[in-house]
């Protein structure tokens, strides 16, 4: 059977005009998870509400994740969410920066299954649609996730994506894996692997430990190889065919950041930040990173881009 992959969401990256210029050029993702929207001062920001506009998510199944501390909030984000014709949801409990958790939020939520039960059931009793769980191993320790994968499995959920790290790891050191066998045997949804598969040598290391897992969300590892699902998925392609995706993708990007951002400088700056992780897919990503940092104008940009893709060609 063919693996299933998930776009993670990452804030800042995979935003609607990557997750749409994705879909467009590559196509490989079978589902594409919205980065968090959550509550600001009564309000969801317009920065967030950009990304779950249907107009803005027309060429790729998204998932919208909600970001919230109790079941109130809970409910006015996915009542705003319902209203813009959404009927799936995924709840984060994974979310690991201080901002977010000293406010019970994300990860901070986790050391405390009876508020995730009340998220639950106001979810179950009040709502229609379906749901599902992003989640860490744990805030402060991995014994965590035996209470809430109990509360869990006391709800119809759709799936459970875990990332079994621990708040205060953020996205560095080792994925606990008992932690994943753990949930492998006690949960009674289909779970979703997550973490550190940067490689198609990682995703078979993987599924060789879990094998009862057919579907893998990857975050850092698309950005850094957009084609990475390809390789997972056993999609072969020249290594012209490669260069040209790849490029093709940077246009889409551009273009579209040009047009929807007030000036220049602005869609400048988000490529710059796309760069950060793209700078993987070129040999020398230290060299193609300068020449990407010092670029101040578009005029310079264009040329420089040129230069890097004509240099993997030679
Ligand atoms: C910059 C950044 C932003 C992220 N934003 C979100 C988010 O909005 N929601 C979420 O559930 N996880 C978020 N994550 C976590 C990723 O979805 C994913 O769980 C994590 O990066 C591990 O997967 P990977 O090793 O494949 O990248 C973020 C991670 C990073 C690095």
């Amino acid at each position: 059977m063919e693996a299933k992959i998930y776009m993670a969401p990452l804030q800042g990256f995979t935003d609607y005009v990557y997750r749409e210029s994705y879909a467009k050029v590559f196509g490989t993702v079978d589902r594409y998870f919205i980065p968090y929207i959550s509550v600001k001062n009564d309000a969801i920001p317009n920065k967030y509400m950009r990304e779950i506009l249907p107009e803005n998510n027309t060429q790729s199944i998204v998932v919208p994740q909600i970001l919230a501390k109790d079941a109130a909030e809970f409910d006015f984000l996915k009542n705003v969410l319902a209203d813009h014709g959404y009927s799936e949801f995924n709840l984060n409990l994974g979310c690991p920066y201080p901002m977010v958790t000293n406010r019970g939020k994300g990860s901070g939520l986790l050391p405390f299954p009876e508020e995730i039960y009340k998220i639950l059931d106001h979810f179950y009793c009040s709502g229609k649609g379906e749901l599902s769980v992003k989640l860490r191993a744990g805030y402060k320790s991995a014994d965590e996730i035996k209470d809430v994968i109990n509360v869990l499995n006391q709800f119809p959920l759709k799936e459970v994506i875990l990332h079994a790290r621990l708040a205060g790891q953020l996205y560095s050191g080792e994925i606990d894996e008992n932690a994943f066998s753990y949930a492998t045997q006690n949960l009674k949804h289909k779970l979703v692997y997550n973490g550190d598969i940067f490689s198609k040598q990682d995703f078979i290391d993987k599924q060789n430990k879990f094998p009862g897992i057919d579907t893998w969300m990857l975050g850092r590892g698309i950005l850094m190889n957009p084609l990475l699902p390809h390789e997972i998925k056993g999609i072969d392609i020249s290594e012209k065919e490669r260069t040209d995706l790849l490029y093709t993708f940077h246009q889409t990007m551009l273009e579209h950041y040009l047009e929807i951002m007030d000036n220049e400088g602005n869609a400048l700056n988000k490529m710059k930040q796309f760069w950060s992780y793209f700078a993987h897919c070129f040999p020398n990503q230290k060299k193609v990173m300068k020449h990407i940092k010092k670029v101040k104008a578009l005029n310079k940009y264009n040329p420089t881009v040129k230069s890097i893709f004509n240099e993997i060609n030679s």
